[in-house]
């Protein structure tokens, strides 16, 4: 049995000092046109940055969002619409830092006003936060006193902030938010001891970085529903045509390995039998159902057909367990969420334990409105399913009492 999580409540919290703070969030939310278009993951946020101001904190919170190339500013990876967003959900001036590497946070903390909190620009305009960099950790935790992890979604990357930054600290000093207490409390005891069948749905674009989760889920779902981007590297795999769909060639040893599992356990895989293409990936394109499993060169899978969502909603409806991460389709474009809105629906109408998580996940079932009938959303897609694998984060795992 692992050691408990430090939480809040653990941190010997003095609110007469201002103490500085160093908080990390997961506020990477889906943008368009620069306007945000969930903000689930910045409400999420928002208990423990309240308690963190009626305890007097001086707050340095900070996030990454999207996945910028790491070699500084681009505009379209700024948090500066979510600062904005903070500010009018919290009622307080939100303070974007942006040169606080060199510059350190002395100056930005000693202007800082009551009903003020500083706020970050993205910490993956610096390569040094992918790559774990302790020099750049120890850049940010010069100064502070505490650190704070309530990031979540991002709790299966080493990323700097995650791993190095809490370790510049003592233990007594870092500790896990309200959401991150709650989404582990939640995932851990959903999977204490899953009821048959266990149906684990996967979809989305992050193909490389998630199909290792799914090679693992083998082991313990009774069925695997593959739709949305991910689903054209197991068609290709098997023989179909994919016309210009999104496709991972190098996944294809894995992707075989999974097959073969899954057929040595008897676990059932469910993909598309049926597809809504387009000629290109735009909002605007014309959409061309295709029949069969096969598409058609000059066409890209952008939605899964109405035979497939029919097929995974029985196997959803039916399961005592189900689990999703990862949209079946393009659900962002009207004409391409169907799929995706159709396997919301059967995670309503299942009366066992389900579970959505990821951030585009999490923003399609409130885009829906199902958030309220499904046992439980989570803010993480990847943190959730490496969760749900029995994987320690490593996020987590620096936030144990010893
Ligand atoms: N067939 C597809 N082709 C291209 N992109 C897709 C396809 N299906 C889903 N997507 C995209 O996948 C993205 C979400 O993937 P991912 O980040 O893995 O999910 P989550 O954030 O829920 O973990 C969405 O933006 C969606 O548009
Ligand atoms: O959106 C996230 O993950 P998710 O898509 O698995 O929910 C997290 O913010 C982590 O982002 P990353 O997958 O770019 O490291």
């Amino acid at each position: 049995m692992a050691n408990r999580i430090r939480t809040l409540e653990d941190l010997n919290f003095d609110s007469n000092s201002q103490s500085t703070v160093f908080l990390r969030l997961d506020l990477n939310v889906p943008l368009k046109n620069g306007k945000i278009t969930d903000d689930t993951r910045i409400q999420a946020a928002l208990p423990t940055i309240k308690w963190l101001l009626e305890k007097n904190a001086k707050i340095i919170a900070c996030s990454h969002l999207g996945r910028p190339k790491g070699t500084g500013f681009e505009n379209e990876f700024s948090l500066a619409p979510v600062g904005t967003r903070l500010a009018e959900l919290l009622n307080v001036d939100v303070v974007l830092a942006q040169d606080f590497i060199e510059d350190g946070f002395s100056k930005i903390v000693y202007d800082l006003k009551p009903n003020q909190i500083i706020l970050l620009e993205n910490l993956r305009f610096h390569k040094e936060e992918q790559a774990g960099n302790e020099g750049f950790a120890n850049k940010l935790a010069r100064g502070v006193d505490f650190y704070v992890n309530d990031a979540f979604g991002t709790c299966h990357r080493a990323d700097a902030s995650m791993v190095a930054v809490p370790e510049c600290f003592p233990l007594e000093k870092r500790a896990a938010g309200f959401l991150i207490a709650k989404e582990m409390q939640f995932l851990e005891d959903a999977f204490r001891a899953p009821k048959a069948p266990v149906t684990a749905v996967f979809g989305g674009s992050k193909v490389s970085d998630k199909i290792d989760i799914l090679r693992k889920f083998t082991t313990i779902a009774n069925n695997m529903i593959i739709g949305g981007a991910m689903a054209y590297t197991f068609l290709k795999c098997k023989g179909k045509n994919i016309g210009n769909s999104r496709v991972e060639p190098d996944k294809f040893a894995l992707v075989d390995e999974i097959f073969k599992a899954a057929e040595k356990r008897n676990v059932k895989i469910y993909l598309p039998e049926d597809h809504l293409c387009g000629a290109e990936f735009s909002e605007n394109v014309t959409p061309v159902p295709v029949g069969a499993a096969d598409i058609p060169e000059g066409l890209m899978g952008l939605d899964i057909g109405p035979r497939s969502a029919e097929v995974f909603a029985k196997v959803i409806e039916n399961s005592k367990v189900v689990v999703w991460n990862g949209p079946m389709g393009v659900f962002e474009f009207e004409a391409f969420s169907k799929g995706t809105k159709a396997v919301a629906e059967a995670m309503t109408k299942c009366e066992g334990i389900t579970i959505v998580g990821g951030g585009d996940s999490a923003a399609a079932i409130v885009k829906f409105k199902m958030q309220d009938k499904v046992t439980h959303v989570s803010t993480g897609g990847g943190a959730s399913m490496e969760l749900l694998e029995g994987k320690e984060l490593p996020g987590i795992r620096v936030l144990r009492m010893k």
